[in-house]
């Protein structure tokens, strides 16, 4: 079978049938009535800044679309924080792109929610390592849009080794509570010692430390078993028995320290999201966040046509005209309409994506993620 899993094939998506029938009916009809207008369409969340900032992300991807379409597009660059206004512009025949609508606002809105979502763990622990752990909660086809929505909302690695594959980055990670069980109660040691010699020299010694008893007696049992070979412990307490985490991980550092094992990181994971994050930053030395990154809402883009034949259009709620978002002196944003040459408008966001249908921006993921943690310090997003 070419698509056992049954998703959307890739030529779908670059042919526009990833798109809603409604769109294939509005070809239809505007081709029977003699109709391709030259308009304008922007892609906003909200028409006006609210201040409360979300993460964009999966501009190549709208490159990639729009590549071959003859038709202009003006996009913020990848990781530009934004509040409001447009951060895409469309301009050209209406019929060269209405059924990308879909997929356009599919790239975009949920790698966005998930950027959005990492940032927030990112920010509750600037100096903590962080990593997205939270692959296995979605569809196996997205994991490298998670993995590199989180990568450029600053985490410091990932889990997902396909994804690896496709980021050029080596995943990473601990050990899962299948290899203790594989080895049995009792039998931690052997299970840690097994792993210690199995696996490359590289990978950090970082102990499941939670699994049959205490995460006291598990730490020290870890400790003693590996010595100076262990790097940490991953305390993943379930929630059953959670109670005060705050209270457990700071007594596994105290029995750790009095035991001599000051070195010995503690990294913990289990439904961390940046409350817990802020809570026991303090007192542990990393953090796995999975669903908190991947249930994250996405952002509620829609496509809108403000422009026909050069005349401003818009539907009720929306705003008419071709509009600019800017950065203000005081790193603010500011949405006007474009072209009034106002000194006070400040520095425009939008930027050239694609040219007649030429792609005329490189990605880089670094420097994406440069950008967004530097728009992050300068609007102060969630800070607490
Ligand atoms: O989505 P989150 O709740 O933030 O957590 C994602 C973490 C927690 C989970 O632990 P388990 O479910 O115990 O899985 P495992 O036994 O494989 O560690 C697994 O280790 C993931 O890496």
């Amino acid at each position: 079978m070419s698509n056992p899993f049954g998703t959307v094939p890739t030529e779908a998506i670059l042919e526009g049938d990833a798109t809603d029938a409604y769109f294939e009916r509005t070809r239809t009809t505007l081709e029977t009535a003699g109709k391709n207008p030259h308009v304008v369409a922007e892609v906003t969340a909200d028409q006006f800044p609210t201040g409360e900032f979300d993460v964009l992300t999966g501009v190549k991807d709208v490159a990639t679309l729009f590549e071959g379409r003859r038709v202009d597009v003006d996009a913020m660059p990848d990781g530009q924080l934004f509040d409001g206004g447009p951060v895409l512009r469309i301009e050209g025949p209406y019929l060269e792109f209405a059924e990308l609508e879909t997929s356009l606002l599919g790239f975009l809105s949920q790698p966005s929610g998930f950027a959005t979502a990492a940032l927030e763990a990112r920010r509750a622990a600037p100096k903590s390592l962080v990593l997205s752990f939270g692959a296995r909660h979605v569809h196996p086809s997205i994991a490298a849009v998670v993995e590199r929505a989180a990568l450029l909302a600053g985490l410091d690695g990932f889990s997902h080794v396909a994804a690896g594959d496709v980021l050029g980055r080596e995943a990473g990670g601990t050990m899962p509570h299948a290899l203790l069980f594989c080895f049995g109660e009792g039998n931690q040691p052997d299970a840690w010692d097994a792993f210690d010699e199995a696996v490359p020299e590289d990978v950090p010694r970082i102990a499941l430390a939670d699994t049959f008893w205490d995460e006291v007696s598990e730490s020290l049992l870890a400790a003693d078993t590996l010595g100076d070979r262990l790097d940490g412990v991953r305390i993943d307490t379930t929630s059953s028995r959670r109670g005060d985490f705050r209270h457990i991980i700071r007594e596994v550092r105290w029995e750790l320290d009095a035991h001599g094992y000051e070195d010995i990181d503690i990294f913990c994971s289990g439904g961390i999201d940046p409350d817990a994050i802020r809570t026991l930053r303090d007192v542990a030395d990393g953090f796995g966040v999975g669903s908190h990154v991947t249930s994250a809402p996405s952002v509620d883009f829609s496509l809108d046509i403000v422009e026909i034949a050069g005349e401003p259009i818009s539907k009720r709620g929306k705003l008419s005209g071709v509009k600019e978002v800017y950065r203000t002196p005081d790193g603010g944003h500011h949405v006007a309409l474009a072209n009034r040459d106002d000194p006070e408008d400040g520095e425009s966001l939008l930027e050239p994506l694609v040219r007649d249908g030429e792609v005329v921006r490189e990605f880089d993921l670094e420097a994406a993620s440069e950008r967004c943690l530097a728009d992050a310090e300068s609007v102060g997003f969630r800070s607490d």
